[in-house]
């Protein structure tokens, strides 16, 4: 009896939940046809949210971004949330750059738990400024160059394991060796640690940072479809991101930061962990955020949170670009020439790592990045919240509007780019560039917040492909599948991104 109880109870719950939720639903469908903005037919429970599951993420952004092809924006519902997408170049740049103080934020859906809940991906307004300003001289010319060194110790380490892949005539597939290359490569240049997940396959680093680019995704969407429940999960033990990984990177962290607290280098290295120490010296957890002496100075806890960011947001884009430009060189042998000339050119004539110096002025291969990263950008949108209602051309956006930028669209928009599709090099050339729109290309975003680390990025990703390309031509081989089959729901290619690498006969 008691039981029936019990069940009748959660039925009559479950009902009342889905009733309410599909009320506040109905209640916000007004919201486009008020500011005159028109949006693609959608359901009224699930908003696009279906579309993107049946067809995939990049080509429901495409097809949407077609429909409204001769207008500034067009609203999309993520279930009842309703999101102002922009597709015009002019109001993009007001969105990033000239009205920048109306669209600071971007949405937090969920945030990681503490001590790591204070990333810049996530904090908001003078939290993020200030915490903005103490991370950002990391990236200085005079720390890149210090940082070099791990970059130029893993490309060592990745020539060696290439020479061995040759030797036995293995295949490599190209995503998951950059992976393990640029893990190596962070764990260096943000916390001064050697490890070597490339020749250590079960390497504990690499294991848990791949748990973290594997969350659990239904408790995502149950969040996007009833707020409420994401936080009764969250309380229960079912997490978004695994805890094992996070409660890892603690010790791993902390232990770098007290190892560095207590060396003679300390204050030495000019690298990360050396910035954030010096920032903490004045920082007391716990303050609130205006209580702070001044920019520059951190609390545990936002050290913590950025250490791992730093982790995180540089891991699966750095070797996505890598490993997708590899690619895309080895499926064109044309354009793979025309960089190995350009390294013969311009690189001394010996097996030494290009250095910082060295992959300075490297035009070519500069654009084959670039081109890569407009086919292929790691990340497919970007989004702002409105923070105080502005119109702008004529659009308004009220306050609390999120708002989308729609990268992977625009990079293949064929109004902007002749046949998206094709990898062309050559549009990123100087005089290209000159006719080219400024808002048109932005893999690392625009304004005040784009990526604080695009720096360090582009230095990686050209050390790391000048010492491949100089020793080993990149050919296609029986696995290879191009075009490249994208993933629904992430940059990743479905039958990943296999080569063969020989080695050079003029080396
Ligand atoms: C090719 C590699 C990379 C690409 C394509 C990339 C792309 C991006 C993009 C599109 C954003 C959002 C920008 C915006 O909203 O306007 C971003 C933000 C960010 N990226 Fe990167 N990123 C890369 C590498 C890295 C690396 C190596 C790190 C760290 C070492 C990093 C750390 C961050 C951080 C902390 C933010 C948040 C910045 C803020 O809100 O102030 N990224 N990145």
């Amino acid at each position: 009896m008691d039981l029936t109880w019990l069940l009748l109870g959660l039925a009559l719950l479950l009902v009342l939940a889905f009733l309410v939720t599909r009320y506040s639903a109905w209640s916000v469908r007004h919201v486009f046809r008020d500011l005159g903005i028109e949006t693609p037919p959608s359901s009224v429970f699930f908003g696009h949210f279906l579309e993107g599951m049946k067809y995939g993420i990049f080509d429901v952004q495409t097809h949407q971004y077609k429909m409204f092809k001769d207008k500034k924006v067009y609203g999309v519902y993520e279930f009842k949330t309703p999101m102002i997408v922009v597709r015009d170049l002019d109001l993009i740049k007001d969105v990033c750059v000239k009205h920048f103080n109306n669209f600071v934020d971007r949405r937090v859906l969920l945030n990681m738990e503490p001590p790591f809940h204070q990333t810049l991906l996530a904090i908001l307004g003078d939290h993020w400024k200030k915490v903005r300003s103490a991370v950002s001289p990391t990236f200085s010319s005079g720390r890149l160059k210090k940082m070099c060194r791990h970059i130029e110790r893993n490309a060592k380490s990745l020539q060696l394991v290439l020479d061995a892949r040759q030797e036995s005539g293995e295949e490599v597939e190209l995503k998951e060796m950059m992976s393990r290359l640029t893990m190596d490569t962070i764990a260096g240049t943000g916390f001064g640690l050697d490890i070597d997940s490339l020749r250590e396959p079960d390497n504990e680093f690499h294991t848990n940072a791949q748990a973290f680019t594997k969350p659990n995704l239904a408790v995502f969407i149950v969040t996007l479809m009833f707020p409420f429940l994401g936080k009764i999960m969250e309380s229960m033990g079912i997490k978004f991101l695994p805890q094992k990984a996070a409660d890892f990177f603690e010790k791993v962290l902390d232990n770098a930061l007290r190892e560095r607290r207590e060396s003679e280098n300390a204050g030495k290295m000019h690298d990360f962990l050396d910035l954030m120490l010096n920032a903490e010296e004045h920082g007391k957890e716990g303050e609130a955020c205006d209580k702070h002496e001044g920019v520059g100075t951190l609390t545990r806890n936002e050290i913590l949170s950025q250490a791992l960011v730093f982790l995180l947001a540089g891991y699966d884009t750095v070797s996505s670009v890598l490993s997708f430009t590899m690619f895309l060189l080895a499926v064109h042998p044309e354009h793979q020439r025309l960089v190995q000339e350009e390294l013969d050119k311009k690189l001394p004539l010996d097996d030494s790592i290009p250095d910082y110096e060295t992959v300075q002025n490297l035009p070519y291969l500069d654009q084959c990045i670039s081109e890569s990263m407009r086919m292929f950008p790691p990340g497919l949108i970007l989004d702002r919240v409105c923070n105080q209602e502005i119109t702008l051309h004529g659009v308004r956006f009220p306050k609390g509007m999120p708002v989308v930028l729609p990268i992977y669209a625009i990079h293949m928009d064929p109004d902007l780019w002749e046949n998206p599709k094709d990898f062309k090099p050559e549009r990123f050339s100087p005089e290209a560039k000159e006719s080219q729109h400024q808002y048109a290309y932005f893999p690392f975003g625009h304004g005040p917040r784009n990526c604080v680390a695009m720096r360090l990025a582009q230095l990686e990703l050209k050390i790391i492909i000048a010492t491949v390309l100089r020793r080993f031509d990149l050919t296609p081989c029986q696995k290879t599948v191009y075009p490249v089959q994208l993933s629904s729901w992430q940059l990743a290619a479905n039958d990943g991104l296999w080569v063969k690498p020989e080695r050079r006969a003029t080396k």
